[in-house]
């Protein structure tokens, strides 16, 4: 009788924890708690899955589009309590006012995975913001004026390579559109002069440059698990990056640096300017001088992880970028005419030379570049995570450590009361004279200390390449050509599926 009553007592403690556990796995009760609108979790255990299901620009759009009369709204992502912000006024408060609460992304790998991983995008608080203060001066305008020389080498071989095609020839322009990309962050984060867009078959780098960041499921579901899993694969030692990628990739930074020492190359690039902040670190370890964190020395694994970033993070959005610039300007060749003559002016103003200068007056051209980002932001959702508690501005509503905010980039930038009939390509609304963006209506580089830190010089590498394929062709669409176009879905980053194919026609100079 004794033992039938333990077993009774043991059984319904073993049924109430397994209820109790089942509950808390299946039953996510987070927002409950909060008297705001929010989306129940569609799934037991797994959540919302909507990132992972959907295309980026679609998710963005469905975020954004949930409750279209409030500021803000909680959801799920995956288990994560998530706030999905759709204020401007807000999106400014999350990104710069309040960024003390909230300075992390939720992507992200552990800084140790690799020996590519010690990089500005994995890093975190302190660490984040010591290597981001080292290389913020990298991006500053004396530093982009110095590798002015380098981009203009490489449209100058997008040029020489649309020249050699033949009268009528359809090309992919998104295709061509990366390997400039490449040519630009192999240039200036690698040292290598390769001219991958006339030679792409002969390139190792090419092919294991654009093979790493290749859209594919293992990449897009690698970097949303490992954001859930993190603990789980750092005990696996599940490596990011493959080893012999890894090993490529050190070794042509290695050589370049070794060549550099020996000839006392001192080239004005992103390689040179890495390179004199690990010596000067490693003058100060010599020296014994005490380091305020012991992590934040530029050692030469932070200088190869920051290299591969660059390219990591420089080609994709770079590449699709131009693709959508080119399909649009193929739609509407008005807007290429507009441009050639503003080139032809300002070159006439300059000895015919696109200097720094003659590329900071291309006011015209700039509106077209803003508006490509406007209609295709590369990243359609921004994230942050709450490192501590957050008072949601206006509100009594404190959230705790660990929840996400998520932006709806395109969603935003799609809104018609932000941009009138978004849908349609208008880079004169972003014309200066008329004052007309809403603040915190059009991020895509991001916003606040933790933007893009390369937005400047993706701007300079886009106009000069439109610059010089505009001031010698003209592009257009062919029966080739989809329209509309379709969006890739094994991807973060909002790209062209199937490519931009167009035909380049030489301008009668
Ligand atoms: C059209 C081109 C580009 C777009 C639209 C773009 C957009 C973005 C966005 C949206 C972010 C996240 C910002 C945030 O969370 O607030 C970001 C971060 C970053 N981007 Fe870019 N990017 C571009 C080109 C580049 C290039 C060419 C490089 C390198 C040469 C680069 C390097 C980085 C790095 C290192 C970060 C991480 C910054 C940090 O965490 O402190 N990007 N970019």
């Amino acid at each position: 009788m004794e033992s039938n009553a333990l077993s009774y007592v043991v059984q319904t403690i073993l049924l109430t924890v397994t209820l109790l556990l089942f509950r808390k796995l299946v039953k996510l009760n987070f927002w409950k708690q909060f008297d705001i609108p929010f989306v129940e979790a569609p799934l037991p255990v797994i959540g919302d899955p909507l990132l992972f299901l959907k295309t980026p620009h679609i998710a963005s759009l469905r975020l954004y589009k949930q409750f279209p009369t409030e500021r803000f709204y909680g959801r799920y992502n995956l288990r994560k309590p998530t706030l999905v912000v759709r204020d401007p006024a807000l999106v400014e408060s999350v990104t710069i006012k309040d960024f003390s609460h909230m300075n992390n992304r939720n992507i992200g790998l552990d800084p140790d995975n690799n020996k590519l991983s010690k990089h500005l995008v994995n890093y975190r608080d302190e660490k984040w913001r010591a290597l981001r203060n080292k290389l913020t001066p990298t991006f500053s305008s004396g530093k982009l004026k110095g590798m002015q020389p380098q981009l203009i080498k490489c449209a100058e071989s997008l040029v020489k390579f649309l020249s050699n095609l033949k009268q009528g020839e359809v090309i992919d322009m998104k295709e061509i559109s990366g390997r400039f990309a490449v040519d630009v962050v192999s240039s200036c984060a690698f040292g290598l002069d390769l001219d991958i867009i006339n030679h792409p078959e002969e390139n190792k780098f090419y092919e294991v440059g654009i093979k790493v960041f290749q859209p594919s499921y293992f990449l897009k579901y690698f970097t949303l698990l490992q954001q859930y899993l993190a603990p789980l694969f750092k005990k696996l030692r599940v490596r990011a990056v493959d080893k012999k990628l890894e090993e490529f990739f050190i070794d042509a930074i290695d050589k370049t640096v070794k060549y550099r020492e020996e000839n006392k190359v001192n080239r004005q690039d992103f390689l040179q300017l890495l390179y004199d902040l690990k010596k000067k670190d490693d003058e100060l370890l010599k020296k014994g001088e005490p380091k305020p964190l012991d992590d934040g020395v530029f050692d030469h694994t932070t200088l190869v992880s920051n290299a591969f970033i660059f390219l990591g993070a420089g080609y994709e959005t770079t590449a699709t970028t131009l693709g959508f610039l080119f399909y649009e300007l193929a739609k509407q060749p008005s807007l290429q005419d507009k441009i050639y003559r503003e080139v032809m002016t300002v070159l006439g103003k300059h000895g015919g030379n696109l200097t720094f200068d003659a590329v900071g007056e291309l006011n015209y051209l700039d509106q077209v570049v803003a508006e490509t980002l406007r209609m295709y932001p590369p990243l359609a959702v921004m994230d942050r995570q709450i490192d501590k508690d957050y008072q949601i501005p206006g509100t009594n509503i404190v959230l705790p450590a660990g929840v996400l905010v998520f932006i709806p980039v395109y969603g935003l930038q799609h809104d018609p009361q932000y941009f009138p009939e978004p849908d349609k390509f208008i880079p004169e609304r972003f014309d200066p004279a008329l004052n007309s963006v809403v603040k915190g209506s059009y991020v895509p580089f991001g916003s606040g200390p933790r933007m893009c830190i390369a937005a400047r010089f993706a701007t300079l590498e886009i106009k000069i390449c439109v610059a010089m394929v505009m001031k010698h062709f003209k592009v257009a669409t062919t029966p080739r050509t989809e329209i509309p176009i379709e969006f890739e879905h094994r991807t973060f980053v909002v790209t062209q599926k199937n490519g931009v194919w167009l035909s380049v026609e030489k301008r009668n100079e």
